[in-house]
């Protein structure tokens, strides 16, 4: 088992860099199908230039990483034991050398351990089976998008469908549901693996499962099959698209597992996967622990994904740079493209919260700023100098709480994130003129290149580094208005609309 670690590590360094063939087709097929001028083919477009960034990197698609999820198969009598150190040892080495952000935090005082390692993570299912060799398949699934997932109990009314009895269309309804709950907070266009049946947690095991099935697979059983064919037709008809933008493309692919439950219990769990749905694995020889083939990679693939230059720009994007004034603010209105150069701030959900009940140290300035809800990947030379690799935004709705009292009391202008808040936020930018700003969801190379220098770090010891305050220089970070400071908000827009729709599938069969 010499080679075991290396395998593990190699495997891990493509999950988190480089997209599989069948994904890779799926969201093909989504640029395609978007109108390129529109805010969805703006999206497609810069998520297509951060797929191939992300390969020639050889760094993070998106910057989180996720909670590493092995499924593997060994032969009887392995050693399973030492396979779980020295995935470990890879994890490790995999975060030290930034192909996986430190993702794991205590679950109580949210101290990061810094290397991805800590209580029952990483996750590494072992199943035995009859054959030689060992079998492993490994998730990285973003918090963002794991957010998102959601278990419905049967019988059940769902909003905007109406009774979901214990049948086949129970589950179809809470499956449109699910899709139209996560709007674009999980990255759309999605995909969603379905455990019906099971307990509580077999559920959502099963659901996750479901997502190592291929995009254009078969289901055996003809109903679930079907079944999952008419889920994307229809999610795709709800128009609420790329990052919740609108648009045509909303879920790219439905797997639908079950398993026997007992009769007082009927659930339905839907494991929602963002665009950026990195999932591979291998075979591997039994006694070295070589590769001896891929999953999910084929020779075909297509390999270069993007067909522009990112987010297609006009020239009459509008520039900002902090500290923005009231007035350049107010003339902003949803659908505005803006261009942002010089100073930004990270901050989220520590940041927001520690801001709530202290004052930031009086250096640092933040008025007429720009805070990015961005918890990046971050690595250090020999210098001690700090280089971000990787920085998508991460999702808002979670500072909703927050929000409008953190721009008032910092003097904000505008906040940059994804997937939109909520009214108290719209409120908010209406009374201190401010604007909220979409930047496009795990499209973490492309916006990495745009910041030019990082000027420092605060609570970095504290808070660790994807929830640290990072000062940041950048230049033509590109963004779209989504909320102004007159009371609009293409969120509202999108979820009310696709509501509509959801409501005309109640009977629809
Ligand atoms: O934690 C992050 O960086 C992003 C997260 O995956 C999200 O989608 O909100
Ligand atoms: S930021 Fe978006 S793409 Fe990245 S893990 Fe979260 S949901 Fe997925």
């Amino acid at each position: 088992m010499k080679n075991f670690r290396d395998s593990i590590l190699h495997l891990i360094t493509e999950t988190s860099a480089n997209l599989p063939s069948d994904v890779r087709a799926a969201i093909s097929r989504a640029i395609d199908g978007e109108d390129g001028d529109s805010q969805a083919g703006l999206a497609m477009s810069t998520i297509s230039v951060n797929i191939d960034m992300a390969v020639d990197a050889v760094a993070p698609i998106c910057q989180d990483t996720g909670m590493p999820t092995f499924f593997i198969h060994t032969p009887v009598g392995a050693d399973q034991l030492l396979m779980k150190r020295e995935i470990e040892a890879a994890v490790a080495e995999a975060s030290r050398t930034g192909k996986l952000r430190p993702n794991a935090v205590d679950a109580i005082s949210g101290k990061n351990s810094g290397n991805n390692l800590g209580c029952h993570v990483p996750v590494i299912h072992f199943e035995p089976w009859e054959k030689d060799e060992i079998d492993v398949k490994l998730i990285l699934k973003g918090g963002g998008c794991e957010n998102k997932n959601i278990q419905y109990s049967l019988p059940f009314d769902i909003p905007g469908l109406g009774k979901a009895a214990r049948d086949l269309d129970g589950v179809r309804k809470c499956l449109l549901h699910a899709v139209y709950q996560a709007q674009g907070q999980g990255c759309s266009p999605g995909f969603i693996g379905v455990g019906v049946g099971g307990d509580r947690t077999s559920g959502y095991e099963l659901a996750k499962k479901q997502l190592l099935r291929t995009v254009d697979d078969r289901n055996p059983d003809p109903e679930l099959d079907q079944l999952e064919e008419e889920i994307i037709r229809k999610a795709n008809r709800l128009d609420i698209g790329p990052m919740g933008f609108g648009g045509k493309t909303t879920l790219l692919g439905c797997k639908i597992g079950k398993s026997h439950r007992v009769p007082a219990s009927f659930f339905v769990s839907v494991a929602y996967n963002c665009w950026a749905y990195r999932r591979l694995g291998f075979l591997l020889d039994p006694l070295t622990g070589s590769i001896i083939r891929w999953f999910y990679r084929e020779a075909d693939e297509i390999k270069r994904m993007a067909k522009g230059a990112g987010m297609p720009l006009t020239g009459k994007e509008v520039t900002l740079r902090a500290p923005i004034s009231e007035d350049e603010i107010r003339k902003l209105r949803v659908g505005d493209v803006v261009m942002i150069n010089g100073p930004m701030h990270t901050g989220r959900d520590a940041f927001h919260h520690y801001v709530m009940h202290h004052d930031l140290p009086e250096e640092i300035d933040t008025r007429g700023g720009v805070l990015y809800h961005c918890g990046p990947v971050v690595m250090k030379n020999e210098q001690d100098h700090y280089t971000i690799t990787a920085a998508g935004p991460t999702t808002s709705i979670r500072e909703e709480p927050y929000q409008a009292d953190v721009i008032k009391k910092l003097d904000l202008r505008a906040i940059i994130g994804k997937g939109g808040m909520g009214p108290k936020t719209l409120q908010g930018l209406k009374e201190h003129g401010a604007v909220y700003l979409n930047a496009i969801g795990g499209a973490a190379q492309y916006y990495a290149r745009c910041i030019t220098g990082v000027t420092g770090v605060d609570f970095l010891e504290e808070m660790g580094v994807p929830e640290a305050m990072w000062h940041l220089e950048v230049q033509s970070f590109p963004a779209i208005v989504t909320m102004d400071s007159h009371g609009n908000s293409l969120h509202q827009q999108v979820e009310e609309h696709s509501f509509t729709i959801l409501g005309t599938f109640a009977d629809e069969k």
